[in-house]
């Protein structure tokens, strides 16, 4: 962890303006291209086939979601996917809405086949994913899949997974499992839930690292730890008069921020390696 942290006062903002490719949901399309911005990364959002010969010579990663799906999102998806594999790009795979959508669902069992360096969603998603009993509906996680042992139940699913893949987990606490390491991350706050894209936002901040050159573990780590700390400071800033939105606002001001304000923000993660 020493060693890591030493690195991670340099990493925001990115140093390489990488160019990330994402085929995104229609919800929170914006906050997830800003996100980019704010971290000095450059985002295109584009959905239209015809430009992705042109565009994969200058992509440097991909974000795919599966929210707010439609059969032209699914083609494009999927030929990204493929292209991705064959061009070397890295990419994350984000499976919202796998817990209540039967063609999210199927699809993201298809996109998996194309070996994304992330597959990642909330708790009840990548419980769904496995196979698993879930209390979870629509997009959102539900807390009753947060149980102790309904955690202990997932991280044994997702080492049954592809053992190229890194698998991330969130909610109240954060898995990562990837082919040799078992994470259990708990930074964050419960109003992190409560405005909808930031977990697509996260997807954002791990494709923008696995363009900036990192392994797939470390992007994990580091993007989901930047952001739950980014949220954390934003509570603290909050009086009894802010709401979710101030909140929200304060959180994505902190992308930028964090990183100058607290150069050793590194040191606040919480987490352990199983
Ligand atoms: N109860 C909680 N306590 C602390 N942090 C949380 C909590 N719930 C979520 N988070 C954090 O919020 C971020 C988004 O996770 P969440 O599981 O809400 O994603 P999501 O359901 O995919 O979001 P969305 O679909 O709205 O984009 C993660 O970084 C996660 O660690
Ligand atoms: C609310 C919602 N519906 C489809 S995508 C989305 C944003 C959360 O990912
Ligand atoms: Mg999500």
């Amino acid at each position: 962890m020493k060693k890591i942290a030493d690195r991670a006062s340099e990493i925001f903002s990115l140093k390489q303006a990488p160019l990330v490719h994402c085929i995104t949901n229609d919800v929170s399309i914006e906050t997830v291209a800003n996100t980019l911005l704010y971290i000095n990364a450059q985002p295109i959002m584009t959905n239209d086939v015809r430009e992705f010969s042109e565009l994969f010579k200058h992509t440097s990663s991909l974000l795919l979601n599966l929210g707010s799906l439609s059969k032209e999102k699914e083609s494009a998806l999927l030929m990204a996917a493929k292209k991705a594999k064959a061009k070397k790009k890295p990419f994350v795979l984000d499976i919202v809405g796998v817990t209540s959508a039967p063609i999210a669902f199927y699809l993201s069992q298809q996109l998996e086949k194309y070996k994304p360096n992330i597959l990642k969603g909330n708790v009840s998603e990548l419980r769904a994913f496995c196979g698993l009993k879930v209390s979870g509906r629509g997009v959102d996680s539900s807390e009753f899949d947060q149980t102790e042992e309904g955690m202990e139940e997932l991280v044994k699913a997702l080492k049954q997974q592809d053992s190229s893949i890194t698998y991330l987990a969130t909610g109240k606490k954060d898995l990562i499992v990837s082919k040799d390491e078992t994470w259990v991350m708990e930074n964050g706050v419960k109003k992190l839930q409560q405005f909808t894209g930031s977990g697509d936002l996260l997807g954002a901040l791990i494709a923008a690292l696995l363009g900036e050159g990192f392994d797939n573990l470390s992007a994990a780590i580091f993007a989901l730890s930047y952001l739950n700390i980014c949220g954390e400071h934003a509570n603290k800033k909050l009086t009894s008069s802010n709401g979710l939105a101030d909140f929200r606002h304060e959180t994505l001001n902190q992308l930028s921020l964090l990183s100058v304000t607290n150069d050793n923000w590194f040191n606040q993660v919480k987490g352990r390696k199983q």
